[in-house]
């Protein structure tokens, strides 16, 4: 390609910019005249919504819908997603507290579902998301609650029955994790590697096969266990990209987890309910008397209304020895004339039904 050729193609992209540019600012407006027409039509005592997972749902799958190339449509949508985020901030900055450090999955999560233009809060552990979101500190809460490798993240489970939650989206993130050293590790005399335990378990037989007799050191989180690898000269970490360049380790090994489709599912928690876009998901919590055949109870309603489950867990319900709770995923609204139906029906033979919220399906 010619000098010139080159200059041209430049300057066409020069002016493209700008008119992309003009094109954002005004969809920015926008989002301002949205906000003031919310405001403007608030009833007494009413509290503005500016977030609603809703219409972004709406927004993506139309833009991937319509969406011709050569960009991909979850590039495309990408694009987008953080267009939206930057012109929510204009409406509301949001408030997002997730399972911290910074550097975990988690907060890839976050960005993910919300875009980069959140104020995001790193937090210690799962519960203390939940109670962050209960104060009222934040806007919402992003958690981790099923791996495909690894199943169900019980901390989250468990922390749904003690407090008062509604779940308004959900996000699936591919998770890779590599082998981390810091530059000061020497490689051939690492006797111990960090990570979180739901991680180590997701690489186990990469481990026996490559570290058969190396100490593995299960701690709060991937980032944390990047953090600690930093200043040690004989430890190694098991982190996800994210981790590995805010702490400046190098990649010993990529993709080290046992299964190429390892995925994990982090769910959005807050206060408001969610309107039904056609597409969505309910989790529900339902606790059954402790007699024979109270799961085939529970579930024939779901099979007999030709009802999609997407999930089901068994926990401990915490109230008294040997009782239990299912945690149940399906498709539909719990507004829905079908899910109420169903809703009802099993309410009559349970002994508590809590819905825990109907979100949109995830998008990205
Ligand atoms: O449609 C709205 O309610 C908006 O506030 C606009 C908008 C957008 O940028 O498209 C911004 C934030 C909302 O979460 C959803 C959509």
């Amino acid at each position: 390609m010619s000098e010139q050729e080159l200059k041209a193609l430049r300057v066409r992209i020069d002016a493209l910019d700008t008119k992309v540019m003009e094109l954002i600012s005004e969809r920015a407006r926008c989002a301002q005249e949205v906000a003031r027409v919310k405001m403007a039509s608030l009833a007494e005592g009413e509290v503005p919504v500016f977030y609603r997972p809703e219409r972004e749902a709406q927004v993506l799958k139309r833009v991937m819908e319509r969406n011709q190339g050569p960009l991909g449509n979850e590039e495309m949508a990408r694009l987008f997603r953080e267009i939206m985020s930057s012109c929510l901030a204009l409406e509301q900055p949001l408030k997002v507290a997730y399972l911290g450090p910074e550097g975990t999955f988690t907060q890839a999560a976050a960005m993910k579902h919300f875009g980069h233009a959140v104020i995001s809060k790193p937090m210690a552990a799962i519960d203390e998301v939940f109670r962050e979101v209960a104060a009222g500190a934040v806007n919402f809460g992003v958690v981790p609650v099923e791996n495909s490798t690894e199943g169900a993240v019980n901390h989250t489970l468990d922390s749904f029955l003690e407090h008062d939650m509604v779940i308004c989206g959900e996000v699936e993130l591919r998770i890779h994790h590599h082998l981390l050293v810091g530059e000061n590790t020497k490689t051939d005399s690492i006797s111990r590697i960090y990570s979180h335990a739901q991680s180590l378990a997701q690489c186990r037989k990469w481990l026996d096969a490559h570290y058969p007799n190396v100490e593995r050191v299960a701690v709060s989180s991937n980032a944390e266990a990047a953090k600690r690898v930093k200043g040690e000269w004989n430890s190694a970490a098991i982190a996800g990209d994210m981790a590995a360049g805010l702490y400046g380790l190098t990649r010993l090994a990529e993709k080290i987890e046992d299964r190429p489709d390892n995925s994990t599912r982090f769910l959005m928690i807050g206060s408001q309910e969610v309107p039904p876009t056609g597409d969505d998901k309910t989790s529900i919590i339902v606790s059954m008397s402790n007699k024979p055949g109270a799961l085939h109870e529970l579930l024939v309603p779901f099979h007999d209304n030709g009802i999609d489950l997407t999930r089901i867990e068994t926990r401990p319900s915490r109230s008294g020895k040997w009782t239990y709770v299912f945690f149940i995923d399906f498709v539909g609204h719990h507004r829905d004339p079908l899910i109420k139906g169903v809703l009802e029906k099993i309410s009559q033979e349970a002994v508590a039904l809590k819905v825990l919220g109907s979100y949109p399906k995830a998008v990205l």
